[in-house]
């Protein structure tokens, strides 16, 4: 046997040891299950609810124990003292404690990530282990220190190398959702997800720099470091589309967390989808951080002193309704500090009081009780008081708010001075308009001066009350039974029963729009506006945030184009770190290089990047004469790609990136060039599949922001130019356009485009 294949073997024995641990702890959580079962509904109510928290326990063990199957083994650090450690998805143990298997986020693994021949420490060797399922195909070593005995072991074995892990991975095809990168995590990467919670971190990077990869390690990460803190407080990712959002699903519970909540701003807030979109001037407006004034002074203008007061008749005696009691009731309902309509119940008492005073003083008697609450009870059902109050401290919620605000262009003008005509033009609309992606944080904003749904406070109160029954319960339990065993620690028995799991966590955070989260991960970050952020910081206030975008690729017109103005205004100079990544894991060499020196010319300030594979014809370029035959030009593009990447396995992804004035033209062109290139049956297929997981797909550039590709066509691009709000835009969008491909860049356009565009 060659001393490769002895390696092999070699390790096949411990990745076999590592899977059958964990095939026995699935089968010891499986077998507690059936038993906690098979008891029943039998027992007083508090054995069933007792029964019914160890089942979800160890329900979800089993989902843990059953999403690490893939790559469970991925590595092996070698020390000086001759001491091996496997690295892995999880942490696991033998029966007598002794460890199998280091979980990859535990300080013991470190090294696996960060060691180099010049920072070592102990080890002297690292080696990356390579799966088929359950088979061991490869074994690479690095050797970190040259004088170890090592160094002559691996040469003689054929197991020394270097990137070939990553290389390997990033050559893969692309199946439309991101994997996770726990095997190949690269040390300037590592050392952004290990870094410390409790401050902004900002990852600034080029376009497939690894920045979404990085912040969903990192979220991983967190949890595992500081699970106590944020099991109870939940993790929130927000990112840039739906689609991008099914793109990154998978990575997270891979890495075995389950318990995150992922949202775009659109749907942030319980209840509220905004699907319309405004023109990029109005998205800028509206993302202005003055807006929050506009919304404020839009509240406070419904607290006011009506210019019209009645005096109402109560049992034959005038009692007039005053403006100084109205501007005192009003002082002390805004000294509560509730939110607007929590507040006007104190406004509203304290104007019944002060009427009755008014009643009062014209009696030449002192009335009885009974009599004071007659005329109390009077002026309370009184239509005209009923009136005057709701004038003097109106009762709105939030939609309606938002839209009386921009169908009405002089309330508009008078809650936004600064916006001039042609802005106010820009942003009326007709009354009952759907709400649109930039009004969400307004809403939000609206939400909170306003105060929610009594509805929702109501739940929230009860959920409030059941956590602390559960928790007295929880440890009642305990006390009573002694529970353990190592499958089960007693404090996940305390949080399972106290709701403190992080999935459910997720569940409640998820519907709660007040809800404080202990750490926001935000991608594609450079698009938000100062209102996006606004509503981003209400929902962590400990501004423990993990920040990654690219500043050149920045196509929203209020986004951010400079870390350092954006970060110091939010969270104040030297609370933030700013860390950059430098190399482009996605695109083939030529293409990173087409797309920077693009950017250059067009005056983005790019980071600077190093792409790590070359592939010779990885950018092709096809003129046609005229737009007449641009369409089927590039359906022919798109369909010889489709034929090389994409297989029927659903492996594959081929993307045409095109002017949205053009795309409902190319659609079925490519839709009819598929059918030729593949056939009927192969196109049908892939006409079926779902819009977010389709293997060839036709859009504009907004949809595949943070998306990737085995292969990009991208039609007419100065058309592309033309069509965007500024030139800064249309050079962002062409740029991540061009970064979109893993294998192929193909461009397709008119030599009249040629000329207008060079590229
Ligand atoms: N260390 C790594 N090992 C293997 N693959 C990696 C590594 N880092 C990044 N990648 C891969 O490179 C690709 C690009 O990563 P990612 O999407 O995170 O980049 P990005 O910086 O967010 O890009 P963009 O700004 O264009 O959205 C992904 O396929 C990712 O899995």
């Amino acid at each position: 046997m060659s001393s490769y294949a002895s390696q092999l073997e070699e390790e096949q024995r411990a990745v076999t040891r590592a899977y059958d641990r964990l095939d026995a702890l699935r089968a010891e959580a499986r077998e507690r299950l059936d038993a906690v079962r098979a008891a029943g509904a039998h027992g007083s109510p508090t054995q069933r609810t007792e029964r019914d928290s160890f089942a979800t326990m160890y329900e979800d063990r089993l989902t843990q124990l059953r999403s690490v199957e893939d790559r469970l083994v991925f590595g092996r650090l070698d020390d000086s003292a001759g001491g091996r450690r496997y690295i892995g998805r999880i942490g696991l143990t033998d029966k007598s404690h002794k460890p199998i298997l280091t979980d990859w986020r535990a300080d013991a693994a470190r090294p696996f990530y960060e060691a180099t021949p010049s920072h070592h420490g102990d080890i002297v060797m690292r080696r990356h282990i390579t799966l088929s399922f359950r088979e061991v195909v490869a074994v690479e070593d690095e050797v970190l220190d040259v004088h170890s005995d090592q160094v002559g072991e691996a040469s003689k074995s054929g197991t020394l190398t270097g990137e070939g892990a990553l290389l390997a991975s990033l050559s893969s095809r692309r199946t439309g959702k991101m994997t996770d990168i726990v095997a190949t995590i690269q040390a300037e990467q590592d050392h952004i997800i290990r870094s410390q919670m409790g401050r902004a971190v900002v990852v600034q990077g080029g376009p497939g720099t690894g920045k979404t990869a990085v912040a969903l390690h990192r979220a991983a990460y967190l949890l595992y470091t500081h699970r106590r803190t944020l099991e109870r407080s939940g993790v929130l990712v927000v990112g840039p589309s739906s689609a991008f959002l099914h793109y990154i699903d998978q990575v997270l519970p891979s890495l075995g967390e389950t318990g995150v909540v992922s949202r775009t701003i659109a749907d942030l807030i319980p209840g509220v989808h905004a699907t319309t979109f405004d023109t990029p001037r109005a998205a800028q407006l509206k993302g202005d951080h003055r807006m929050a004034n506009a919304i404020r002074n839009a509240v406070s203008s419904r607290e006011r002193v009506p210019a019209d007061l009645p005096v109402v008749q109560i049992s034959g005696i005038p009692v007039p309704m005053l403006a100084a009691d109205i501007e005192q009731a009003q002082a002390e309902a805004r000294r509560t500090r509730q939110p607007h309509n929590k507040a006007r119940e104190t406004f509203v008492k304290s104007m019944i009081s002060a009427m009755r005073v008014r009643y009062e003083e014209q009696l030449d008697y002192t009335p009885d009780q009974d009599e004071i609450n007659r005329a109390v009870s009077l002026l309370r059902m009184n239509d005209k008081v009923r009136v005057a109050l709701n004038l003097a401290w109106l009762p709105m919620t939030g939609p309606w708010l938002i839209d009386d605000m921009f169908s009405k262009p002089d309330k508009l003008r008078r809650f936004a001075p600064w916006l001039s005509d042609e802005d106010v033009a820009e942003l009326v609309r007709p009354k009952g308009s759907p709400l649109t992606r930039s009004d969400v944080p307004l809403l939000d904003e609206a939400l909170e001066l306003l105060g929610d749904d009594p509805k929702v406070a109501a739940r929230r109160k009860r959920d409030e009350a059941r956590a602390k029954e559960a928790l007295q319960f929880a440890q009642d339990t305990l006390a009573q039974n002694g529970i353990g065993n190592g499958l089960v620690t007693s404090q996940m028995l305390v949080d399972q029963i106290n709701g403190d799991d992080v999935e459910l966590t997720a569940q409640r955070a998820g519907r709660d729009r007040e809800w404080v989260y202990g750490h926001i991960v935000v991608d594609e970050a450079q698009e938000l506006t100062a209102m996006d952020w606004r509503m981003l910081m209400r929902r962590c206030p400990s501004r423990s945030f993990t920040i990654v975008g690219d500043v050149a690729q920045t196509s929203a017109l209020g986004g951010t184009r400079s870390w350092p103005k954006t970060m110091n205004r939010l969270f104040g100079r030297g609370n933030w770190d700013l860390n950059e990544l430098t190399i482009d894991y996605r695109n083939p060499q030529e293409v990173s290089d087409l797309a920077g020196r693009f950017a250059e010319a067009q005056g983005l300030y790019i980071s600077t990047v190093h792409a790590v594979r070359r592939i010779a014809d990885a950018v092709t370029r096809t003129v046609v004469p005229d737009r007449g035959e641009l369409a089927a030009a590039a359906a022919r593009e798109a369909a010889d790609l489709a034929k090389r990447f994409v297989a029927k396995d659903g492996s594959g992804r081929v993307a045409m990136i095109a002017p949205e004035s053009l795309v409902n033209t190319l659609r079925p062109a490519v839709a009819a060039a598929l059918a030729d290139a593949l056939g009927a049956d192969e196109a049908a297929r892939i006409a079926d599949q779902e819009p977010w997981d389709r293997q060839v797909t036709v859009s504009g550039t907004e949809e595949v922001k943070g998306l990737e590709y085995d292969a990009v066509v991208l039609v007419e691009p100065s058309l592309i130019d033309q069509e965007s709000p500024s030139r800064l835009v249309a050079a962002a969008d062409l740029y991540v356009a061009m970064t979109r491909p893993t294998q192929r860049l193909a461009i397709v356009r008119t030599s009249m485009d040629e000329k207008d565009l060079e590229l």
